[in-house]
């Protein structure tokens, strides 16, 4: 596009002071032009280092976190905390949103025991033979009560429905992808999106269509934002309180839940029955340690006006894919961390998604981090991954462990270990299941909490120390990230480290 011709008359007010004076001689010229040089660096050098500045005031007033560790080992369930430790109102005000991760939770946890008995035939007419204890073949069928059970409990698959449905809009389905492989705990899989990250591929062109495909929403919006809509009144005016009487008109609506509290007692004699029982020890289901397992809190969690509580929230179970980034403004308890912005960012630590990537195409987005807690799940000692049932879930732990310690590029990073899921590993231990009969150097140590926990810590400091490119202090925590008393205090310790570290870099720079 041509410039528009310039008017005669209009008079640019710097043309006359950037004119060169009268009867400048040639050596005059070549003296101020370089005057005008120099002041024009003098200028740019204070323009960078005011922006430089800046720049500094913005990184020392960040506290960047990154939770790293296998799938199911706890990451979200720790964001979750500082969540609720540091945005208390904002935490409270979501843990309706929940209530439809719970209601899918029971719902997966139904069909896990229904896919478990659906190999065991239905009894022919003339058999009358109960299950054998003793053996450890499947008994000859399923009991024509069960049978019924079943068929009682079909609403549950229109109800697995809504909630897919709910959880993902249909005008969004071209914005989700899936995911290779289903969790085995029946725990859904469905999770935010909230960056675009060149680690995933987009493919739009696959929808939900059973238990064995999950989807993402690499979307702006995450699920929560999805959920708020389907309730009846705005964010700001969801309750805090199960007296609130916006929430029963609330909840009244919610199809899902009407539909769970019906089949609360069918669900519950599922659960219960001696059979079934039978069945999963036979098939090593253990349902109860399983994430997301709410089974046991049947008559509470189906209640028409239940709101979940912490613990619930905690304890439901949502798989993450992706990358989530969770910011807020820490409480300025200690005083001087006052408007210290954490960014806590949260991973999605199952190998369907990274499998094929090495740690090393992750590094490069979190080296600026302060500090990384990594959970392991000491656990898994006994279980296998949900996505290769090839692989041994500590194994898998210890493995990704000695990568991050070794990685050069987080050699100035903290970390932060979680031995997490010590409550399950007590469960498992006074259940009489021998930590040395999986983990052969354990030797003929005493079966108990303390003393695997110690040998555990042992074991990844050890790693820590060898693997580390340059010397670094190991913060090693035994935790149980869904148990609020000990977790508090124990973020609390991370926090005040963190935060003394970040502060000592700054001072550094
Ligand atoms: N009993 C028990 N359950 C835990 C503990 N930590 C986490 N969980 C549960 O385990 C499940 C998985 O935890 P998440 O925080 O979703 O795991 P994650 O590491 O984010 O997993 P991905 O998103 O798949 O990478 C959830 O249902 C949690 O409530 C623990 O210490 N004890
Ligand atoms: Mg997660």
């Amino acid at each position: 596009m041509p410039l528009p011709a310039r008017n005669p008359n209009d008079v640019d007010p710097f043309d006359e002071l950037l004119r060169p004076p009268p009867g400048e001689t040639e050596q005059d010229r070549v003296i101020r032009l370089a005057q005008e040089a120099e002041a024009k660096r003098r200028s740019q050098a204070i323009d960078n280092s005011l922006k430089a500045e800046r720049m500094q005031q913005k990184k020392k007033s960040v506290v960047r976190l990154l939770l790293l560790g296998q799938s199911e080992s706890g990451k979200s369930t720790t964001l979750r905390h500082f969540q609720r430790l540091y945005t208390p109102s904002a935490f409270r005000a979501e843990r309706i949103l929940w209530r439809s991760v719970i209601q899918l939770n029971i719902v997966r946890s139904v069909r896990t025991i229904l896919d478990a008995i659906s190999s065991v035939p239905p009894p022919a007419p003339t058999d009358t033979q109960s299950p054998n204890e003793d053996s450890e073949e499947d008994p000859p069928y399923v009991p024509h009560e069960l049978e019924l059970l079943r068929l009682r409990l079909s609403p549950l698959h229109h109800v697995e429905a809504l909630l897919i449905a709910k959880l993902i809009p249909p005008s969004q389905d071209d914005a989700w992808a899936p995911i290779a492989s289903t969790s085995t705990s029946g725990a859904p899989i469905i999770a935010p999106y909230h960056h675009h990250h060149p680690a995933y591929p987009h493919r739009p062109d696959q929808r939900w269509r059973s238990s064995q495909e999950v989807f993402v929403r690499p979307s702006a919006t995450s699920w929560k934002g999805a959920l708020a809509k389907s309730f009846p009144f705005p964010a700001s005016a969801r309750p805090n309180s199960i007296d609130d009487d916006s929430t029963s008109t609330a909840t009244s609506r919610d199809e899902a839940q009407q539909v769970l509290h019906a089949c609360c007692g069918d669900i519950a004699v599922l659960w219960t029955n001696p059979f079934i029982r039978e069945i999963l020890r036979r098939r090593k289901i253990r349902l109860e340690e399983s994430p997301g397992f709410f089974l046991n809190d049947l008559q509470r969690v189906t209640l028409p006006d239940y709101i979940p509580s912490d613990d619930d929230v905690l304890r439901a179970r949502l798989k993450t894919v992706g990358v989530s980034e969770y910011r807020c403004e820490m409480e300025a308890a200690a005083g001087r961390e006052q408007g210290t912005e954490w960014r806590i960012v949260d991973v999605g630590g199952s190998r369907s998604q990274v499998g094929h990537l090495s740690l090393a195409t992750w590094v490069p987005f979190f080296d600026d981090v302060d500090a990384i807690i990594f959970l392991a799940p000491i656990s898994g000692f006994d279980q296998v991954l949900a996505e290769d049932r090839t692989v041994n879930r500590l194994e898998d732990s210890v493995l990704l462990w000695k990568a991050i310690c070794s990685n050069k590029l987080l050699a100035k990073v903290d970390l932060v270990l979680f031995l997490n899921k010590c409550d399950i590993l007590d469960a498992k231990l006074k259940a009489g299941i021998q930590l040395s009969k999986y983990v052969r150097s354990y030797g003929d140590r005493s079966n108990d909490l303390d003393t695997a926990c110690k040998y555990f810590r042992g074991k990844f400091s050890a790693i820590h120390r060898e693997y580390s490119p340059l010397p670094r202090k190991f913060y090693g925590f035994c935790t149980s990230v869904t148990d609020t008393t000990t977790t508090a205090g124990i973020l609390a310790s991370v926090r005040d480290m963190v935060v003394r570290r970040h502060l000592k870099q700054s001072r550094l720079l």
